[in-house]
């Protein structure tokens, strides 16, 4: 019987799991506060970053939202980036990808104080990340692995393969499941559109992550039986919810599987609330227990 791991309840209990870190943060007088920038008038980007929003005001994290017009220059977001650093009520930054073509995204990212990118995207925090002491894992990546970590999916010493070699997922995603202690311990390997025989990868793995950004990409027939298959794609086929696996046939084979929707989307908001109340923590020097 395959499992159909449930991506809104484990984000749920991780949400349950941060109330008391906010409780004793905000009684200490520092309540935690995220600040969203959309510079995009890309749907779905407004959805993701108001659906962020209402974590937020959920969980009694204050939530800062700021619009730069499309139009506007690079500088308007980068402006909007230092009064964001220099805000004491904000703890977490995040600048919603993609941004506006004429803006180039790795710059803004450069901008934003290290210990309030809650993405985990700032070169330092990504070297910190690859040198096993990460200070913000990336939200994808680490809802992922809470993903596998809730299911009992072992990946120590277990075949990994990542499909997609993004910096947001598939990159940072690789890194921490090669990575020892309680990060992984997999072996792990990352495909991308240059990969010869992507089948002949996906079929020795236990685990694979398809991150890809191709609608179904990975289908049954490029699986091995009781593989645990994450998908993280969200792509709209014929105004459908389509991921980057093919889940029918997948979940023939699988011993576990996410769903498209309810599988990794609601992690990626649950890690981004995990990572603004460390910040928080880390910002204010208050000590709070973290799931
Ligand atoms: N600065 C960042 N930009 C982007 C990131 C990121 O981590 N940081 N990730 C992606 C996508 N993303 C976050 O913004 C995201 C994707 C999906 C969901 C989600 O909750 N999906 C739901 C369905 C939502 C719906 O109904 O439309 C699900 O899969 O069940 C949240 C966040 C892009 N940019």
């Amino acid at each position: 019987m395959t499992e159909v791991i449930d991506g809104n309840a484990v984000a749920e209990d991780v949400r349950e799991s941060l109330r008391g870190a906010i409780e004793t943060l905000t009684d200490a007088g520092h309540q935690p506060g995220l600040a969203t920038v959309l510079m995009s008038e890309d749907r779905a980007s407004a959805t993701y970053v108001s659906m962020k929003q209402r974590d937020c005001e959920e969980l009694g994290i204050q939530s800062f939202h700021v619009e730069v017009d499309v139009d506007a220059p690079a500088n308007e977001l980068y402006d909007t980036v230092s009064d964001l650093n220099a805000n004491d009520e904000v703890d977490g930054i995040l600048v919603q990808h993609p941004v506006a073509d004429h803006v180039d995204y790795e710059e803004v990212v450069r901008r934003i104080d290290p210990g309030k990118d809650v993405d985990g995207f700032h070169p330092e925090n990504v070297g910190r990340l690859v040198r096993g002491d990460p200070r913000f894992r990336p939200c994808t990546p680490h809802g992922v692995q809470k993903l596998l970590e809730h299911t009992g999916v072992e990946t120590e010493g277990a075949d990994a393969v990542v499909v997609g070699r993004s910096n947001i997922v598939g990159t940072p995603l690789a890194n921490l499941l090669a990575r020892k202690a309680d990060d992984g311990n997999a072996t792990v390997t990352l495909c991308h559109s240059r990969t010869e025989d992507l089948a002949a990868k996906t079929k020795q793995a236990d685990i694979v992550v398809a991150a890809a950004g191709v609608p179904e990409l990975v289908d049954g027939s490029m699986l091995s039986e009781g593989v645990t298959v994450v998908d993280v794609g969200y792509n709209r086929v014929d105004g459908e919810a389509v991921g980057d696996v093919e889940y029918e046939s997948a979940k023939e084979v699988a011993s576990a599987i996410t769903p498209v929707p309810g599988g990794v989307g609601p992690m990626t908001r649950a890690m981004l609330l995990y990572n603004t109340v460390k910040a928080a923590s880390q910002r204010s020097g208050i000590d709070v227990d973290l799931p």
